[in-house]
């Protein structure tokens, strides 16, 4: 028997109003996502080094740089919270555009350091070791963390990390919070938790399973073996773009150029690609609150494993000689 066609009044065609629209969809600020203020006003004033946001720096793309370029760009506990307020300032911008009538042409950000190197991880010799191994500092450090990229991750802007020399420890994990890694010929990205005796302490190893396959995985993290570029382009980790030394800068807002305008040169839409980049989350787990239960777990391990003997060892002979891991490169 042919389908009979539904009647027409059986089909309603309920619009949300702008208000609806925020309350269900728009970056509710979950209660789990809001940093703790103490922990805020503790980093803040930690370490060397700060995170910059340009949030107009090319038509529709915002930069953040890190800027800690004589270690590397590791990140102190100073740069955690200026990385925190930019990646706040850059929800309120996409919030407060929602309400505008014109909308803002902010579609996507371009995530780079210093002199090339993205980041070294955390910046091992900024916190005295009777603060870094304290109990409460693994925790405040891996939460702020966690909730960084993770709120860096459900932005509705596309996020790409342009890369030309190091991405380590930390510094991989914050390229693998964002949608695309840009990498010279020389990159390195190395997930060196193992050889510091803990395991991925900012969400990465939940974000690296999100591209690759279980075994594939954990030969990655377990045993800390620095990833090239070819590998990186062959596991469609990363896209390469040839040349000696890629201005990061540049290199980063050309790649987002796609999404920004269409091929006759004209600017797309922002509202239209933010909506684009929403629902691509959402149906593939990135940024939700079931990715963010995953979170918890790496979390504890981490806290567990950090300041026990293997991570000491580590931390010390690095700091103490600046020859830790570096040499197992
Ligand atoms: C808590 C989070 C946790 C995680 O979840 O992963 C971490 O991030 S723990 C930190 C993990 N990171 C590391 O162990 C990286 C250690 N660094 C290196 O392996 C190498 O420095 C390098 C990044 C591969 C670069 O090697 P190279 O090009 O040979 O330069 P140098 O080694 O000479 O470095 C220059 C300069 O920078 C200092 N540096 C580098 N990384 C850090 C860091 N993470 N913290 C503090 N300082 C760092 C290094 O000591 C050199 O200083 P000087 O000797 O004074 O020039």
């Amino acid at each position: 028997m042919p389908a009979r066609p539904l009647p027409v009044n059986a089909i309603r065609l309920d619009v949300p109003t702008l208000k609806q629209r925020h309350k269900s969809n728009f970056l509710p600020r979950n209660t789990y996502l809001k940093p703790d203020t103490k922990t805020l006003k503790d980093f803040k004033s930690f370490g060397s080094g700060s995170v910059s946001l340009a949030p107009r720096y090319a038509p529709g793309i915002a930069l953040i740089e890190l800027r800690n370029a004589e270690k590397k760009n590791a990140m102190s506990p100073k740069m955690m919270v200026d990385l925190t307020r930019a990646v706040g300032d850059l929800e309120t911008l996409c919030k407060d555009t929602e309400d505008e009538k014109e909308g803002s042409d902010l579609v996507g950000v371009v995530l780079c350091g210093e002199g090339g190197d993205l980041c070294s991880g955390f910046d091992l010799s900024s916190t005295p070791p009777t603060k870094a191994f304290h109990p409460s500092f693994s925790t405040q450090m891996s939460t702020l963390m966690h909730q960084t990229l993770h709120r860096l991750r459900r932005l509705p802007l596309i996020t790409l990390a342009s890369i030309s020399g190091h991405a380590i420890g930390g510094g991989a994990e914050l390229a693998l919070s964002c949608d695309y890694r840009l990498i010279s010929p020389h990159t390195r990205l190395k997930f060196v938790q193992i050889g510091m005796g803990v395991t991925p302490g900012w969400g990465g190893g939940v974000y690296l399973q999100s591209h690759l396959r279980h075994g594939k995985v954990l030969e990655i993290l377990g045993t800390g073996r620095s990833l090239g570029a070819e590998e990186l382009r062959r596991l469609e980790l990363a896209e390469v773009v040839d040349g000696e030394k890629i201005c990061v800068r540049e290199a980063g807002v050309e790649f987002l150029r796609k999404f920004t305008h269409d091929a006759q040169g004209n600017l797309r839409p922002a509202h239209v690609v933010r909506e684009m980049k929403r629902l691509v989350s959402a149906a593939s787990g990135v940024g939700t609150e079931e990715e963010w239960e995953m979170l918890e777990k790496e979390r504890e391990s981490f806290v567990r494993l950090w300041g026990q003997w293997a991570n000491r060892q580590a931390v010390e002979k690095f700091v103490g000689t600046g020859k830790g891991e570096r040499n197992n490169l």
